[in-house]
Order: C-alpha cells, then sequence, then structure tokens
C-alpha cells in the first residue's frame, strides 16, 4: 500500500513529522509560534523545498492567528515581520519565500482584520492541497521515463517527507510502481544530515518499494558497474543556469554524464527562479559540529576546521531533462513562461 497521507496540515497551529527523529520515533509535532517555526526549520525537523513552501505560507497564517491587533495594518504588519524572519531561515531554496510571498500577497486582499486572517489561512491550505495535486503530476509525467527493472539512483529526500505528500524524485518512482514497473532503488545516505538512510529508505521501505542504502560515494562504482539505469533527484532552486540540490547532488551528475546515464531533476514550477543566475544565490553554510559529531560520538577533532555548505550547484547542461506538473523539458531545459 503506497502511503497517500500528508506531512504537515493546520490544526489549530501547524502540524508536522518532526524528521530529525525518524526512522527511531515518529513524533507528530504542533508549531504554535513563529519563534518555534524558525527553529523547527532551521534545524530541520521540516525540510525539503515543497514542504518548506507549505511550511512558510502556514508561517504567515500563524502569524495573523496570533496576532493580537484588532486593525487590519496592525495584523499585516506582524505578517511582514513574521515573514522576513521565516525567509531568512533558510536562504537557498527558493519554495520557503515563495510561500510566504504568496500568502502575505494574498492577504492584502482582506478589509478588516478577520478577514486577512481567513484569507492567509485559506492561501496556506490552498499551497498545501496543490502541492499534493503537483507531485502526482510530476510523478505521472516522470514515470514515462523509467523502464521495468530500472535501477534508480537518488540523492537526499525528495518524497512525501519532503513535501506535503508523494514527493518529487520519489513521486516519480511511486507512480513507476504504481503502474506496476519493477523499480529497484539505491538512496545514497547524504552526508552529514543523512536524509538519504535516515527519510528515503524509511519511506520507501513503508511503501514496500525495494531500496538499498549507498554511501554517497558507491555512486561511481555503481554507475561503472553498469548497475544505475537512471538518476532523479529533487532541487531547492533551479536557476537559468543550474540546479541547486542537496550538498553531493553535483558529484553524481558529472559521473552520469560520464558514464551516458540520464540524470532527471523532478521539481514544481514553484522551484523555478529564472530572475537569477547561480553566481547569485547564497549557499546556507552549516554547522561544523555536523560534520565534527554524531550525536554525542565524535568523528573529527573538535576544533578542526570544516567547510559544511548544505547545497551545491549542478549546471544545468549535466541534466538530461526536467520532470515538471507541465511536462518533462529536454530542449528547451526551461518550461515555457520560466524565462
Ligand atoms: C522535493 S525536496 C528537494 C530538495 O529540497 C531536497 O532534495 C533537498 O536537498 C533538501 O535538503 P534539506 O537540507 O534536507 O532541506
Amino acid at each position: 500500500m503506497i502511503s497517500e497521507s500528508r506531512t504537515i496540515w493546520w490544526d489549530n497551529g501547524i502540524k508536522t513529522i518532526d524528521q530529525t527523529r525518524l526512522p527511531a520515533e515518529f513524533v507528530v509535532i504542533t508549531i504554535r509560534s513563529i519563534k518555534e517555526l524558525v527553529n523547527a526549520i532551521t534545524s530541520l525537523k521540516i525540510r525539503g523545498a515543497p514542504a518548506l513552501g507549505a511550511a512558510g505560507g502556514y508561517g504567515i497564517a500563524l502569524a495573523a492567528m496570533r496576532s493580537k491587533f484588532q486593525e487590519r495594518d496592525g495584523v499585516l504588519h506582524e505578517m511582514e515581520i513574521a515573514a522576513e524572519m521565516i525567509k531568512n531561515s533558510r536562504p537557498t531554496a527558493v519554495n520557503l519565500s515563495w510561500g510566504v510571498d504568496r500568502v502575505l500577497r494574498a492577504a492584502q486582499e482582506g478589509e478588516i482584520a478577520d478577514e486577512v486572517r481567513e484569507i492567509a489561512l485559506r492561501e496556506a491550505e490552498r499551497i498545501a492541497e496543490e502541492d499534493l495535486i503537483i507531485n502526482k503530476m510530476i510523478g505521472r509525467h516522470g514515470a514515462k521515463l523509467l523502464n521495468d527493472g530500472d535501477s534508480v539512483l537518488t540523492h537526499c529526500n525528495a518524497g512525501r517527507l519532503a513535501c506535503v505528500g508523494w514527493g518529487t524524485a520519489l513521486g516519480v518512482i511511486r507512480q513507476a510502481v504504481m503502474d506496476g514497473k519493477e523499480i529497484h532503488v539505491y538512496a545514497c545516505e547524504t552526508r552529514p544530515l543523512n536524509q538519504g538512510s535516515r527519510l528515503t529508505s524509511w519511506e520507501l521501505m513503508e511503501d514496500n518499494i525495494d531500496v538499498t542504502l549507498v554511501c554517497d560515494s558507491a555512486s561511481g562504482i555503481l554507475m561503472r558497474r553498469g548497475m544505475i539505469d537512471s538518476v532523479i533527484v529533487g532541487a531547492d532552486r533551479i536557476t537559468r543556469d543550474a540546479v541547486f540540490n542537496k550538498i553531493g547532488t553535483y558529484t553524481h551528475a558529472v559521473l552520469a554524464k560520464a558514464h551516458g546515464i540520464p540524470f532527471y531533476v523532478a521539481a514544481p514550477l514553484s522551484t523555478f527562479d529564472a530572475s537569477h543566475d547561480e553566481s547569485e544565490i547564497v549557499i546556507e553554510e552549516r554547522d561544523g559540529d555536523e560534520l565534527r559529531r554524531l550525536g554525542v560520538t565524535r568523528l573529527a577533532p573538535d576544533g578542526v576546521k570544516v567547510y559544511n555548505p548544505a547545497f551545491d550547484a549542478t549546471p544545468i547542461d549535466l541534466v538530461s531533462a526536467m520532470i515538471t506538473e507541465k511536462g518533462v523539458f529536454r530542449q528547451p531545459l526551461m518550461p515555457p513562461g520560466i524565462l
């Protein structure tokens, strides 16, 4: 049975699965303040571009609901302050600011405070509901690229946990399996925070999809031995010239090119940012302790210098096709209306 349940929803606050506790524990948390939301985003309790889009939208609704102001402008002002805090919590994934701005823009239409609140929550719900529908469309378009018996390599977690449901890269795989194809997935562990081992392998096993966990640097041997038919990853932002995704994605893309293996990027149109080039995008750098330690276990000498970028940029000429809700795009790679 393939899971269609939602990973983020509204119920007197933002409800979501705490992804830092998987796979050991499945815990649903309730976020009731902007401070808690920013903490949940920076600590990766909520993560993955489309899930961040929904969280950003719900965050603005939360700011509206919690505002004590009786006047429209007071509520909107508090929402704008919250918007800045939320957007600054993770700079690379464009969906976060996209979700925040979309709800903020819609709420401007409200003429009185209560109407602002009502519109904000309605728009946030719309983003979440649309995400599920869009991911299903991505899945249906992308599944046509996979053949019965294929082995697919994926990196990080671009599954239902990273979205409101279904997933982008994993949504393509889910759909292919639902279509009756036998698909085998190699999930890269995704150092340093192990989204591949903790989340992707858990999620696929829950759905009885055949998955083998490999360390990130095993992709070369797998490709050289002819064990990979295609690579499918998600994206945090797609500029005119590059795909930003979890650190390590670029390495798989270069290897795929060298071995003549298709490298696919599955993402909604909301992840495309055609107004920028690679050079203009800030890549989030995270705390060095993510490499120095694993929980309480020391992995490196205390104080060793660490460079810990959370994402890398893959030049788009390494991408074989973009899989979006509007279809699969090869030449040109950018969907119509994006540029
Ligand atoms: C559909 S999710 C696409 C990306 O957001 C995903 O591949 C990724 O890189 C997530 O990084 P993370 O740091 O775990 O938020």
